[in-house]
């Protein structure tokens, strides 16, 4: 009796499964693709790590020297078995090109950036439609010419500090362990300084009389945004340290963010001439583009989302590509030697890089060389949008021609790591070329996305970066620090891995030996 139950029960919940399977394969117009337990950006998916079972967070990255071959098809699906919609993952110029061209009939949904604005509240990345156009309106105007010329000169101010504070211009050659963590205070110093009008001093020996300092408080809110979107309110009274660690993270990087916009609001309602010429920082900008909008400026909610993602968009997406971009030229004597040549032809041996340096172009085989870090370890490793009606994208003909017609409730992922590895775009994919960028224009950049939600801060991280490389690489020769008995192959191996590193996707550790070049 209850074995027939039993069985009956099995029956049923294999049928459902199978109807349900077919449905969500007709969803995806029948593309091949991954079968997997959880989709790949529910809280499920993203928490668990890549197996053959669940893709996961890391998927395009572990999987892309095979995945799209073993499919035939530069665009596969990717159906939940148990829970989640489907998605169709496309490493085709032609077909992201589609998804991202601004069409009406596909948006960014709340819950496919990190749940970015559950976390932290509507905010430029996050949001489309009539509330994008009323957040643009005000970020927009916050990215000025001026603003970067601050970027610049705060560039130079902080490389000389760091160099100083770190006792290097005493020491010939210097091992770093980590140099993600010196790339990571140093591009929170400058989101800081250009960003929101703070001193951030290299060396910041006092006292901070904050539960938790704020540096800390970023690097934890960055590292554990899963962990508070699965965490339930009551759980942080649980006697679990970790949890309140993550609490006060949260909490004290959230009390100084509000704390600054109050202060910077404060600040522009007690002047009486234009706001907008008060302050070239972007949260100074921001504010007042806000204010000046009246009753359809941000309210302070809104401008706490935007500020939350300046402060994280604008560092750890530069810092992971800077790292990224010395680790390559440490293997690299050679692309290394042709920018410091460029560098000294350029600057001189004393000169500080300047706007109009950026600008003239005069160094931008310099920027290549971060142009191809930013390919190999895209920090946006992902775009991506759900589809609201049934829309019909047209397939390139090496993938067969055709279309394929999605109809709503289908996620759209541009996988940038996809498409920067795929032959046909890029030949010799896996390898370092920065002469691939030689004459690139700014729309070409991929890793910035493409189309009208591109990167809004590409400039300030291209300034900030072909500044920052500039004045490093002319002081110092930069190569892998190996293991005993290591050789740089094997150095490759060990310490040319990635993944998902805060709320973005870059290099993991890596140990650098630095060996002064001039008298810095
Ligand atoms: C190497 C550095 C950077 C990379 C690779 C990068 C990459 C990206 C990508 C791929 C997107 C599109 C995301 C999507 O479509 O879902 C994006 C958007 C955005 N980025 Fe960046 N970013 C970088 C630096 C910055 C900086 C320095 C800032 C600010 C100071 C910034 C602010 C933003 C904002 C506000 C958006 C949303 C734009 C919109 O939707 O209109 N990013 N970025």
């Amino acid at each position: 009796m209850w074995s027939s139950a039993v069985l009956a029960g099995l029956v049923v919940l294999a049928t459902v499964g199978i109807l349900r399977y077919h449905s969500l394969l007709k969803k995806v117009s029948y593309l091949p693709g991954l079968r997997c337990a959880f989709a790949p950006l529910s809280l499920a998916g993203a928490a668990l790590p890549t197996s053959a079972w669940n893709p996961g967070l890391d998927w395009p990255w572990e999987w892309k020297w095979d995945v799209y071959k073993r499919y035939k098809s530069q665009t596969i699906s990717c159906i939940p078995l148990i829970r989640g919609q489907p998605y169709i993952y496309t490493s085709s110029m032609e077909v992201a090109k589609q998804i991202l061209n601004g069409r009406p009939d596909v948006f960014k949904a709340p819950d496919s950036n990190g749940a970015l604005s559950e976390l932290w509240g509507d905010n430029v990345v996050s949001s489309d439609y009539d509330m994008y156009k009323r957040h643009r309106r005000v970020v927009g105007p916050a990215f000025s010419r001026a603003g970067y010329v601050l970027v610049a000169e705060e560039v130079s101010k902080l490389y000389r500090e760091m160099v100083e504070s770190e006792g290097w211009l005493n020491t010939p050659e210097i091992c770093i362990q980590s140099v993600n963590d010196y790339l990571s205070k140093f591009a929170l110093g400058i989101i800081s300084r250009c960003g929101f009008g703070l001193p951030f001093p290299w060396a910041d020996t006092a006292n901070d009389d904050r539960d938790m300092p704020f540096r800390r408080a970023l690097a934890l809110v960055s590292e554990n945004s899963i962990i508070r979107l699965a965490t339930p309110a009551w759980m942080y009274k649980l006697p679990i340290p970790k949890l309140h660690t993550v609490d006060k993270a949260f909490r004290s990087a959230s009390t100084f963010m509000r704390s600054l916009i109050s202060a910077k609001k404060a600040e522009l309602g007690s002047q009486t001439e234009d706001v907008t010429r008060s302050g070239q920082d972007l949260l100074t900008r921001l504010v007042a583009a806000s204010e000046a909008e009246g009753k359809n400026g941000l309210s302070d909610q809104e401008l706490f989302g935007n500020v939350f993602i300046f402060m994280f968009a604008g560092h750890e997406t530069t810092a992971h590509t800077l790292a990224a971009t010395l680790a390559l030229l440490s293997v690299h004597q050679d692309e290394q030697n042709k920018a410091v040549e460029i560098i000294s032809k350029v600057l001189g041996d004393e000169r500080q890089p300047t706007l109009e340096d950026v600008e003239s172009g005069s160094l931008d085989k310099v920027l290549a060389c971060f142009e191809e870090a930013a390919r190999l370890f895209p920090p946006g490793s992902i775009a991506t949008r759900d589809t609201t009606e049934t829309i019909t994208l047209a397939v390139p003909d090496e993938d067969g021609g055709g279309h394929l017609v999605i109809p709503p409730g289908v996620r759209l992922v541009v996988d940038f790591i996809g498409l920067h590895y795929n032959p046909s775009l890029f030949p010799n994919p896996g390898h370092y070329d920065p002469s691939r960028w030689y004459g690139a224009r700014e729309t070409d950049m991929s890793f910035f996305s493409i189309g009208p939600r591109a990167c809004i801060g590409r400039k300030f991280a291209i300034v900030e970066a072909l500044c920052f490389l500039s004045l490093f690489l002319r002081d110092w020769k930069v190569e892998p620090l190996l293991n005993k008995g290591e050789t740089a192959d094997q150095w490759k191996e060990r310490c040319l891995q990635a993944g998902f590193a805060g709320l973005t996707f870059g290099v993991r550790d890596i140990p650098l030996k630095i060996t002064r070049r001039t008298d810095a």
